[in-house]
């Protein structure tokens, strides 16, 4: 991708503002023994030449719309430029639960044509649809032209589990996907557009106040990033971010369990998006000081335990007082 630095002042101008302290994450060549070194520790990395995506830099609005076949594919729609996630299976563990985005499935000609003919107040769209056996025959190829040897041998050199999907991502610059942390390791491939993301390492858990694992946003933070509650969230203030910018060819390795907040840089048009998820290889032999990151496994673990024998999630707080006030305190 065209360094950054040429493009420094126009994408820096559109970045959105935080009061927290940002570091940018390092760009280097997948051949540098130290993005190999970032990789194999759990750290993030932009790399900038492993061709993962080459043969999809010549996907845009039309050709998808030509090629991507007959399937539906999932949209959401949002009143905001925020799209975040929910888990329509824990929906009902909240009362009168207010969805912040529609889904709806369509076939991709619409999807473009809503797209083009979007002005402002209407609803903002944003497609996201693991790839799969039902697009068109020009599609197959550019997926099977995907740098597959390279992220194959990250995938054993780091012993991660399988690859579970990817996820095609194609939606307007300026849509967010705010906080919140996935539990897979990702390749995250840019193929046209820029996207920012801000990310945080696990040990941000207590600044970021996830919600309940009980809940349809279960790994989204509950601070607006945009108006944090200080009242309620007074570490979000101490969060430390680091922050990526890719653009097309790029990849960001994100490591399981850091957060992320992804931000399409406005100015660039539609955005287009590939990942990579891999499940969580098998734990070898645990040592401490544990992780971060298992100290959030362990926390969610934990959790879903004491719901599921308190059978009620608003004891949870004064069962966990009464084990640890005055006696782990
Ligand atoms: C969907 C994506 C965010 C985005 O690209 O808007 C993400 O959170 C991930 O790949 O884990
Ligand atoms: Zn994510």
């Amino acid at each position: 991708m065209a360094d950054l630095e040429s493009q420094g002042s126009d994408v820096k101008f559109h970045l959105k503002q935080y009061n927290f302290q940002i570091e940018n994450v390092p760009r280097l060549s997948c051949t540098d023994a130290k993005a190999e070194k970032l990789i194999s520790n759990g750290l993030p990395v932009i790399l900038t030449d492993t061709k993962l995506v080459s043969s999809a830099l010549h996907w845009d609005l039309d050709y998808l719309s030509e090629n991507m076949g007959e399937g539906d594919f999932t949209v959401f729609l949002s009143d905001t430029n925020k799209f975040m996630y929910f888990d329509d299976k824990k929906i009902e563990n909240v009362k009168d639960f207010k969805q912040p985005t529609q889904m709806i499935e369509m076939k991709f000609p619409e999807f473009v044509t809503r797209l083009r003919s979007y002005k402002e107040g209407d609803k903002r769209l944003y497609m996201q649809q693991a790839l799969n056996d039902t697009v068109g025959r020009r599609i197959v190829m550019d997926f099977l032209g995907f740098n597959w040897t390279w992220i194959t041998e990250q995938q054993k050199k780091n012993k991660w589990g399988p690859l579970t999907s990817n996820l095609l991502l194609v939606g307007m610059d300026s849509n967010i996907t705010p906080a919140h942390y996935d539990e897979q390791e990702n390749f995250f491939a840019q193929i046209k557009g820029c996207k920012r993301f801000l990310l945080f390492d696990p040990s941000n858990f207590e600044c970021l106040y996830p919600f309940p694992v009980y809940h349809p946003h279960d790994r989204q933070s509950q601070v607006d990033f945009d108006n944090p509650d200080s009242l309620r969230f007074p570490k979000f203030q101490d969060a430390k971010a680091f922050e990526a910018i890719v653009g097309p060819g790029d990849v960001l390795y994100l490591p399981m369990y850091w957060w992320h907040q992804v931000e399409s840089v406005p100015g660039h048009g539609t955005v287009i998006s590939v990942n990579f998820w891999y499940k969580a290889g098998p734990t070898e032999k645990v040592q401490y000081p544990l992780k971060a990151h298992q100290r959030v496994a362990m926390t969610r673990n934990i959790e879903k335990m004491i719901i599921q024998a308190l059978n009620d999630p608003t004891e949870v707080a004064p069962f966990m007082q009464a084990m640890v006030l005055g006696r782990y305190t």
